[in-house]
């Protein structure tokens, strides 16, 4: 707690209201579990499980099948990693996907979809059938993002470089819309502290404000009876709670609960002075001491 209150102190008082305990702040800085996802788009996931098994310990992820905990960090000598078997990716950020659930045939949005790690995921589950429209507002962004569609065997994706508020035009339109927003990124901490020292509050209601954009944009891309999932690798309400409240403030939006096999921490219904609709009860938001994971917030929407 010392440890966070000196690095940045404005961070600690902010999220000392939110999460107090011990083990929130212990967890905010331990670092993180390795974890892995099988590919299986380029082969079954017990030939690729048993040949990981015979040099590694893998314990299984409880709320995605192709994931592992592992006990390595050397990727630059395994020959699965080399060959795209396996993707390095948290556990935590294995759920937007699992929430998501695609099909094989349908039209899907990933509105900021660079690295790839979770259009991949994606592509996995719809059985490279259909069609991916993976944006990303970065060209620098989208080449790596390319890179690893090529790299996982991903054939069913398109690669577009616009700002997410672009899709609005296509109304009606997607099956399923992925919107993992850019955000304060408090759950990286665990992997580099330079999301702590680099934490602002200013940053904070910057990334709100283009959350809401995009929350909006992304419902309109959206078919009736489709379904959009928002999701933040960050705690704060004003970029989680917040904006889910604005979309269903601003539309007919209508919130699902997520059942998956986790703990989670109850959303925020009030926080500095703002009150947000009890609706927001169905989000996950999880802290780091819940299921020692990043720290995620998850919003299933659907349309009516
Ligand atoms: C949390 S990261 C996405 C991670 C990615 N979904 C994955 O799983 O690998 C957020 C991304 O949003 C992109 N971004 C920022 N502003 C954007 C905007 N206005 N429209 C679309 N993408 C944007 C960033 O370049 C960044 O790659």
């Amino acid at each position: 707690m010392e440890e966070v209150a000196k690095m940045n102190r404005a961070f600690y008082e902010r999220y000392q209201k939110l999460d107090d305990g011990e083990e929130f702040w212990r967890l905010m800085m331990a670092p993180l579990r390795q974890s892995i996802r099988i590919n299986t788009l380029k082969a079954p996931l017990e030939y690729v499980k048993a040949r990981l098994e015979e040099r590694y310990e893998l314990e299984p992820i409880p709320w995605v099948k192709e994931g592992f905990f592992i006990n390595t960090r050397e990727f630059g000598d395994m020959i699965e990693y080399a060959l795209g078997l396996v993707f390095p990716q948290e556990a935590s950020s294995m759920i937007p996907p699992v929430v998501l659930d695609p099909k094989p045939r349908e039209l899907v949005l990933d509105m900021a979809a660079a690295p790839g790690a979770k259009t991949t995921q994606i592509a996995q589950y719809m059985k490279n059938e259909g069609c991916i429209i993976a944006n990303d507002l970065k060209k620098w962004r989208a080449n790596v993002l390319i890179a690893n569609l090529n790299r996982f065997g991903v054939l069913n994706a398109r690669v577009t470089v616009k700002d997410g508020i672009y899709f609005s035009r296509f109304e009606n339109t997607f099956d399923r819309v992925l919107l993992d927003a850019p955000c304060s990124s408090v759950g990286m901490i665990r992997k580099s502290f330079k999301f702590l020292t680099d934490w602002s509050m200013k940053k904070v209601i910057r990334y709100s404000n283009i959350q809401k954009k995009l929350i909006v944009a992304a419902y309109k891309a959206l078919k009736p009876g489709g379904v959009l999932v928002y999701s933040t690798c960050t705690i704060d309400p004003l970029e989680n709670e917040e904006v889910v409240d604005y979309l269903l403030s601003k539309t007919d939006a209508k919130l699902e609960k997520i059942n998956l096999p986790l703990k989670s921490t109850p959303p925020v219904l009030e926080f500095e002075g703002k009150k947000y609709s009890e609706e927001v009860k169905k989000c996950l938001r999880i802290h780091p001491q819940d299921n020692n994971t990043e720290a995620f917030f998850i919003a299933k929407i659907r349309k009516p």
